[in-house]
């Protein structure tokens, strides 16, 4: 049975999925303090939030039994999702659920801010009839910058061109050919502050984007520009945004988002020109039905077949591709298995080719599921696909990735070269047929290894005798060869032997078999 804890509000579509679901339980608890979530959080496999909850490195290193956190929505700045990576948990949210939604929030707030609705509302509701106080400011023609151009910004310079705006965006990771293609007109920061009447903020909140529009930036703009944020508090520094207001440099804000939700910063939101929404961007009854549904789809998915769809720390595999790549995912992790058995000292750099039919397939996830299989036999701790890659770079191991569409023997190949302080190894997989691994190449050897159960690999002087001597050793000690195959690169030189054996060898066996004459050096190797 698997448990999912909610610790944030979710329409009920969502949590009447986890209920449904034969294998899933599902417990709902939306009032916590932090301490208090610490603890729940340790008795569940599942967790899901919203933007309340915060999930920080304390409670995912204290939660033993937790796989996958699910984010209703959209931005999961309030996971510390490097902790959860390391931690091999897989963090996935519902990108598109509720991208129009708070596009039209973004647009109702605009609209509101330069008609002054709410302080019209408000002054109509004190009984007042003020109709000379709250002139407004026209949008036709005016220019609004968007920084930020994905996909809530994307609904918003959609709707802003319906009302005859001209729209620039600034997004440094849009290509001008992307952006010709959306009709969008790409724009520099300081282009954007120096012509626009109203900014929109619609990026996501980083290391990068944190204090990004500040004084300085303030320093820039048009007198008289209005400010809109509904993607996240502190992306604008309000201290340096209620500066301006007071100033009037900035002529009104509209604020969905805050530095602390729920913020304590009165004095900002008290100003006559700020208009502000407790973080309702994302609330319509439409977008937390959509969210709902599909972050339940994706956990359940997740918990009981181990699909992975829209994680932030894993490449999205859906059931049929996961089917299509079963195979190579089982070789490539065979093959680090493998090769991580045969090396004696630390890695410093893997080099993985890709070539044949393999590459019709983003080869991301084999890169990590070999990551996973070349740690495993090197470290103790859990290693999984979440954590495969954070592991390797936390140990400094350099991994390089080419394709090649040179096709050799095999349909498709993956070539793994690993360079220790000591040695450069190389090793090869294929698919036998169209499910089976198998280990090909090792060094300069071709090779047919099944790479399962107790494999023993001897390389030996290319002499007479040592089969029969080996077998010897291994028949006396009442082990049973399953397999074998035998190669050499070139007559009377140094060969290579792969056997699969019932049974491992015990360390006296295979003391034996390295004393046995004409042998060079035994790995036995567990797959
Ligand atoms: N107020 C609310 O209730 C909601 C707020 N949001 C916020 O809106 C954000 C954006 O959501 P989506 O559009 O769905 O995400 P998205 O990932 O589709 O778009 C984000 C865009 O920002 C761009 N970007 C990243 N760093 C940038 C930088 N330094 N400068 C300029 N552009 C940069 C990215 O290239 C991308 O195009 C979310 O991360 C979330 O924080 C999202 C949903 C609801
Ligand atoms: O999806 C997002 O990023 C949001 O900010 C929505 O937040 P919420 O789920 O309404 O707390």
């Amino acid at each position: 049975m698997k448990r999912v804890l909610v610790s944030d509000s979710m329409a009920n579509e969502g949590i009447d999925i986890f209920r449904n679901t034969p294998g899933i339980e599902v417990d709902v608890i939306t009032k916590h303090t932090p301490e208090e979530l610490k603890e729940l959080v340790s008795g569940y496999d599942g967790l899901v939030v919203r933007s309340s909850s915060k999930i920080t490195k304390e409670i995912i290193e204290s939660a033993e039994k937790l796989t996958v956190i699910g984010r209703a929505g959209a931005g999961v700045d309030n996971i510390d999702v490097p902790a959860a990576s390391k931690k091999g948990i897989v963090v996935m949210n519902t990108p598109g659920g509720n991208t129009v939604t708070t596009g039209e929030h973004a647009i109702a707030m605009m609209l509101s801010l330069a008609r002054k609705i709410p302080q019209a509302t408000a002054s109509m509701k004190a009984g007042k009839w003020e109709k000379s106080r709250f002139m407004g400011n026209e949008y036709c023609n005016k220019t609004l910058g968007i920084i930020g151009i994905g996909r809530i910004g994307t609904v918003v310079a959609d709707r802003a061109r319906g009302l005859k705006m001209n729209v620039l965006a600034y997004d440094p990771f849009i290509s001008p050919e992307a952006a010709e293609k959306m009709g969008i007109t790409l724009a520099s920061l300081d282009e954007i502050y120096g012509s626009a009447d109203f900014i929109s903020v619609h990026t996501p909140k980083n290391k990068e984007t944190t204090g990004m529009i500040n004084a300085a930036a303030f320093a820039k703009m048009k007198k008289g520009v209005f400010i809109i944020n509904c993607a996240r508090g502190g992306i604008i520094s309000e201290k340096d945004l209620y500066d301006a207001l007071v100033s009037g440099k900035v002529a009104g804000a509209a604020l969905d988002v805050f530095e602390e939700e729920p913020t304590k910063n009165l004095d900002l939101i008290a100003l006559e020109n700020v208009i502000c929404t407790p973080h309702l961007g994302a609330s319509t009854d439409e977008a937390q039905t959509t969210v709902a549904i599909a972050i339940a789809e994706q956990m359940v998915d997740y918990l009981l077949k181990g699909e992975i769809r829209y994680a932030v720390n894993f490449p999205s595999i859906s059931a049929d591709l996961m089917n299509a790549m079963a195979p190579y995912l089982a070789l490539a992790e065979k093959l680090g298995k493998f090769h991580a058995q045969i090396i004696s000292s630390g890695i410093e750099e893997v080099n993985i080719e890709y070539s044949g039919e393999i590459l019709k397939f983003d080869v991301t996830p084999l890169t990590i599921a070999l990551l996973k299989g070349l740690l495993t036999p090197i470290l103790n701790e859990n290693v999984n696909y979440i954590n495969a890659p954070v592991i390797a770079q936390e140990r400094g191991i350099n991994v390089k990735e080419s394709k090649s569409s040179a096709v050799g023997d095999y349909r498709s190949m993956i070539t793994l070269t690993l360079k220790t302080a000591k040695a450069v190894t190389t090793t090869a997989g294929a698919l036998f047929g169209l499910r089976a691994p198998r280990i090909v190449r090792i060094n300069d050897f071709a090779v047919d290894v099944v790479p399962e159960g107790h494999l023993l690999m001897l390389y030996n002087h290319d002499k007479p005798g040592v089969i029969g001597n080996i077998g010897t050793v291994i028949g006396t000690a009442n082990i049973n060869i399953a397999r074998m195959h035998w190669s050499r690169v070139q007559e009377k030189q140094k060969a290579m032997v792969v056997f699969s054996t019932d049974t491992p060898l015990d360390e006296e066996i295979l003391k034996k078999m390295k004393e046995t004459t004409n042998v060079i050096s035994v790995h036995q190797l567990d797959m």
